[in-house]
């Protein structure tokens, strides 16, 4: 058993635009940039959460409110269903991702303190039954179970959640020549305040449309078919309700659309967006206009990325 570990897990993009709640993606700055939260475990006398790092300020205030402590309790009570003994642990989060960004931030906090609570011990648990906790500890701040920032944050890469018990999520191929350029505008989006804007049933137009396409998307991602891909990338569950929380989103896709990207649209529940671009210099145009154009303050950053494929991992 270790003594003391880090674990960093990497920021993600929910949705992807085509799969609402069951697709994700997981990111990696080209510039090298560790773009996620990082956890560290040791242990101590008695439990203790303290916090550092860019974005820490904005955590709410008080270590029982924070969702890396509900990780800590959920952990040490599913050791103590498998019979195994329980430490007592001093736990350290580096907050570098903004709260209510669309980057699964609080995802990456749960996923970094589960990723390295499992190493601590050895890996009681295998990788769908974390998965399953972290799920669970995501809907208890956001309002609803959803998988799509936890399961790329932990496996890496794109991950299909398939609504089953085991396997929770399927890893989907990625267009490894695609940029992707993300900006996080600065504000604020509370994923569950973004989730009630959404209506309780769709059309059934709505719902065939939304089937064909992430189908589509599926399918040209196995059989690396990127015109197929860029052209069924849409969002007809969300974006159309969603926009209207983001100022700036509408000109920022036209331009994105317009200067060669292939697809754009919000991250998670926003502000964030992204822009899936055939090239480096395209997706740094992108950027660079974002950076400009959709940014509303000193918060706001924009990254050029690939999916990163590693996931979690101990530093
Ligand atoms: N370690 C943590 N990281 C992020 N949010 C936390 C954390 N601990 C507690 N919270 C609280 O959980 C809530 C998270 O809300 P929300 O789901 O909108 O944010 P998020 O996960 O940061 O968003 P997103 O997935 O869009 O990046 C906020 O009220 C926040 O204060
Ligand atoms: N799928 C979730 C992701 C939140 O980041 C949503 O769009 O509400």
């Amino acid at each position: 058993m270790s003594q003391s570990l880090t674990a960093f897990s990497p920021a993600s993009i929910g949705n992807v635009s085509v799969g609402f709640d069951v697709l994700g993606a997981s990111l990696a700055p080209v510039d090298g940039t560790l773009l996620g939260d990082q956890v560290t475990v040791q242990e101590a006398p008695e439990y203790t959460l303290t916090v550092s790092g860019r974005f820490a300020d904005r955590l709410p205030p008080g270590t029982d409110n924070n969702i890396v402590t509900t990780s800590y309790h959920f952990f040490n009570e599913a050791l103590v269903q498998k019979g195994l003994p329980v430490k007592t642990l001093a736990l350290h989060l580096t907050k570098n991702l903004p709260i209510g960004s669309g980057l699964g931030s609080s995802a990456s906090s749960i996923v970094a303190a589960f990723y390295a609570l499992n190493a601590f011990y050895d890996h009681p648990f295998d990788d769908n039954s974390l998965l399953f906790m972290m799920g669970e500890c995501e809907g208890q701040i956001s309002g609803a179970v959803h998988y799509d920032n936890v399961a790329p944050a932990l496996f890496g890469g794109m991950t299909l959640m398939t609504g089953l018990d085991s396997p929770i999520c399927e890893n989907v191929p990625v267009f490894a020549d695609w940029y992707w350029a993300i900006c996080y505008s600065g504000i604020s989006v509370s994923t569950s305040a973004a989730r009630k804007i959404l209506p309780t049933e769709l059309p059934m137009a709505t719902t065939l449309t939304f089937g064909r396409q992430l189908a589509s998307f599926i399918h040209a991602s196995h059989t690396q078919n990127a015109p197929l891909a860029a052209a069924v990338l849409q969002d007809v569950i969300a974006e159309p309700y969603r926009q209207s929380l983001l100022p700036h989103f509408s000109e920022s896709r036209e331009f994105a659309l317009a200067n060669g990207a292939l697809g754009f649209g919000i991250s998670g529940s926003g502000p964030t967006v992204f822009a899936a671009c055939p090239d480096r210099a395209t997706a740094e145009k992108v950027a660079d206009y974002l950076t400009k154009h959709y940014i509303q303050n000193e918060d706001g950053f924009t990254h050029v990325c690939h999916i990163d494929t590693a996931g979690s991992r101990v530093l």
